[in-house]
């Protein structure tokens, strides 16, 4: 797809009002949404983005996993992009309405091998396979493909740093060089350009989002941070492990990866290029007996002369043109089921009763957010599309 064909200039943060029926654009064998509707622009900051009257031909690689089918879900919405191809490892062969009949109403193409994969009709895809599988696979797409990477195999520049967290060789050092790191909100700039996006852990996503525009204000303190982070169960994906059972993970919570967990190399690595300095966290992630969501709740201590109410303010400035990142009212406490399947990051900064230090909570979906609604975020803005095309979807409650 090219967005050279302009045919218009629109607005960010766009309502579409929309009716949509599935068709099938024979030609480019794409099966997709027609969308008839209208525009009402929430915010006049024209943005003159290059709309094309065709419709980018996406892939999906591991669409029978949780993100890949969370994907699927977005794009039912989405007008502008259409799936030609979607694969899958143990569950090649089948239907895609056979391993996910809640969207038996999309018109999907089957499930293939990515061996037997034909890219030639495929403009972009999204990758959502497992950490370590990806970077053999992603090395070998033709050069012209747009790539969102769900997996954690280019999020961290440090190839030695990667070796020692995931235990395994780093196979493609050409690549991280070029990959771009997608916290949509703090580097939409470089996503812009990028052809290789390295989409953020969910963990990740949820505590950046907060610290970052605050180290970089210098207002807290960059000793003792403190993170104590909760996942539904879907973070761990849909292949059957015997701890992700119901009987283990019903009617208890605990704590896993402590002092080890993978995103601590992460999180690190944003927070230290957000101070200029080598940053340092606590982090605990906990598993929680419920499918979705996810909590981040980080204790700091704040710079000298700094309250809670400066704190406030500056995240109250960093996010008020954005669409997906909310700063509660005062005092409101963020709940996971209130962003349930959509992609918003709601926020809150409280003050602690220990002078001169915060308390921070932040939730997201760790399926959207957390992965798939941050990877189309990062699509769209790569093909020149408003950037949350597709992401309108309101959470879900109860
Ligand atoms: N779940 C989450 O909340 C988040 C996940 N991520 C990351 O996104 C990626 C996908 O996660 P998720 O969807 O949860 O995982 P799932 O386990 O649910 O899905 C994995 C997908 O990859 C396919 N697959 C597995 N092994 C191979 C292989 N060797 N070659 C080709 N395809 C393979 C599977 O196919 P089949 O089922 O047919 O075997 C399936 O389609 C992971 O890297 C994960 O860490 C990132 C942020 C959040
Ligand atoms: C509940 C659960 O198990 N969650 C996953 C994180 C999901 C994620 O973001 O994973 P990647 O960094 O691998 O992409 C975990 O802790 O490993």
């Amino acid at each position: 797809m090219s967005s050279s064909a302009a045919i218009g200039s629109i607005f960010s943060g766009c309502l579409w009002k929309e009716e949509a029926r599935v068709s099938k654009d024979r030609k480019r064998g794409v099966r997709r949404l027609c969308v008839r509707g209208s525009v009402a622009p929430l915010q006049q900051r024209s943005m003159n983005v290059q709309i094309s009257e065709s419709t980018a031909r996406i892939g999906v690689l591991g669409a029978s996993g949780y993100t890949g089918s969370e994907i699927v879900r977005l794009l039912a919405n989405h007008p502008y992009f259409g799936i030609t191809l979607m694969t899958a490892d143990r569950k090649a062969g089948q239907s895609f309405a056979s391993v996910f009949p809640h969207l038996i109403k999309q018109d999907l193409p089957d499930l293939i091998a990515i061996k037997d994969a034909d890219f030639s009709n495929v403009d972009a895809v999204f990758c959502c396979l497992p950490h370590g599988t990806t970077q053999e696979i992603i090395k070998a797409l033709p050069k012209g493909l747009k790539i969102v990477d769900l997996s954690a195999d280019f999020r961290l520049r440090n190839i030695k740093e990667y070796e020692e967290w995931y235990g395994q060789p780093h196979k493609a050092h050409e690549l991280q060089k070029e990959a771009i790191y997608g916290l949509t909100e703090i580097s939409r700039e470089e996503v812009r350009s990028a052809r290789l996006v390295a989409n953020p852990g969910c963990y990740p996503t949820s505590i950046q989002l907060p610290l970052v525009p605050l180290i970089k204000a210098n207002l807290i303190e960059l000793e003792n941070i403190i993170i104590d982070a909760k996942s539904g169960v879907s973070g761990a994906g849909r292949g059957a492990k015997e701890a992700n059972l119901f009987t283990e993970i019903s009617e208890g919570i605990h704590s896993y990866g402590i002092t080890k967990h993978r995103h601590v190399p992460e999180i690190e690595q944003g927070l230290s290029d957000a101070s200029e300095t080598k940053v340092t966290v606590s982090f605990t992630p906990h598993l929680m007996p419920m499918s979705r969501g996810m909590q981040s709740t980080i204790y700091v201590k704040m710079a000298p002369g700094v309250t809670v109410e400066d704190l406030y303010k500056h995240l109250r400035i960093s996010y008020e043109d954005e669409e997906f990142v909310v700063l509660l009212g005062k005092g409101a406490v963020p709940h996971t089921r209130n962003v349930r399947g959509s992609n918003y990051c709601f926020m809150n900064v409280f003050p602690d009763r220990i002078p001169g230090r915060a308390i921070i909570i932040s939730v997201i979906d760790n399926l959207v957010k957390g992965a798939s609604g941050q990877a189309l975020q990062n699509l769209n803005i790569m093909m020149g599309f408003p950037e949350n095309t597709g992401l309108l979807y309101q959470p879900l409650f109860p």
